[in-house]
């Protein structure tokens, strides 16, 4: 569904530039439940308003389904925008109306494409659980009931992918897992592609794969330990590493990330030492670095 490959997304503002992903890879599969996490800064945002069409990348691939979000036509990223990705905010007032009912909510952006489809828009609802709520006014549920309307808002275009940029964010953990809970339950039923970016390691053990992002870089990567886990038990409080078997992300020619931790632990700066020892790879700092800098 998702391949990126080579990224990079450099902000310039007056002269100053900051680069925000420096060539990141990253693949997601068709029907995938998977999040992004990493520190503020680490190019979690940036990469999702570059698959959500919102932003455009500087450099390298991205190609989300038949879309070459590189090179496509603004024309063709309104229909991309409109079409294939649906998006979630953490602050949900972005897109909604608080004067209009939760059904209203839902049936704008239909009526903006020309599609309004009453009977989905009530099933949207009713899926996210607010069945009896979708004639109250925005302004008369609470903050996790409105987030639910975001969510049913956010396919009520019946796109394949959904993009969630902190989701859970400003929801008590009760709410966040109600949330996560609809997640996963459009991920089943309707086959829905989602990717959650997210700096809350709780929320690791709900979806199939992690991936951390470091410095605009993927850098570790986290698989569920058993994949037929029945999802609608919670995981809720496990961290990646309890939940998940944890690998290092090598790229295309080979490059890895070492965490930052491991390279202060041994002093190590901007050289190494590698040695291939019949089955592992063993970094170290260098021996004789006088002569490694003199070469
Ligand atoms: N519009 C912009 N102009 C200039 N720099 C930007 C812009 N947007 C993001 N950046 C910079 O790019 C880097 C990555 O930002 P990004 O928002 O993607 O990080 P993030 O991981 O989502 O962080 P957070 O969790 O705090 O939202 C940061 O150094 C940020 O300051």
């Amino acid at each position: 569904m998702i391949t990126c490959e080579g990224l990079v997304k450099i902000y310039k503002a007056d002269d100053l530039e900051v680069v925000a992903l420096q060539g990141l890879n990253l693949s997601v599969k068709p029907g995938e439940m998977m999040a992004i996490i990493g520190n503020s800064g680490s190019g979690k945002s940036t990469l999702l308003n570059i698959l959500g069409g919102l932003d455009r990348p500087s450099a390298g691939q991205v190609q989300v389904g038949p879309w070459n979000l590189l090179k496509v036509s603004d024309d063709d990223l309104v229909k991309y925008k409109r079409d294939t990705v649906g998006f979630i905010w953490q602050n949900n007032a972005r897109n909604l109306l608080p004067f209009l009912t939760a059904l209203e909510n839902v049936e704008m952006p239909m009526m903006f494409s020309g599609k309004l489809d009453r009977a989905y828009a009530k099933q949207l609802l009713e899926w996210v659980g607010l069945k009896d709520r979708m004639h109250n006014k925005l302004q008369q549920l609470s903050g996790g009931e409105q987030q639910r309307v975001a969510i049913a808002i956010s396919l009520s275009n019946r796109p394949q992918l959904l993009l969630a940029d902190e989701p859970t964010g400003s929801v008590d953990s009760r709410t966040s897992d109600i949330i996560m809970d609809i997640f996963r339950k459009f991920n089943r039923e309707l086959g829905l592609t989602i990717v959650i970016v997210t700096h809350d390691l709780s929320l690791a053990g709900k979806v199939d794969r992690v991936v951390a992002i470091r410095d605009g870089l993927t850098s570790t990567e986290f698989i569920k330990r058993n994949p037929n886990l029945d999802h609608s038990q919670p995981l809720g409080g496990q961290t990646p590493e309890e939940a998940h078997e944890a690998f290092v992300v090598v790229d295309r020619v080979g490059r890895l990330q070492i965490p930052k931790e491991y390279l202060s632990a041994l002093a190590i700066g901007d050289k190494a030492t590698m040695e291939f020892d019949g089955d592992k790879i063993v970094i170290t700092k260098p021996k004789s670095l006088e002569e490694d800098e003199t070469a």
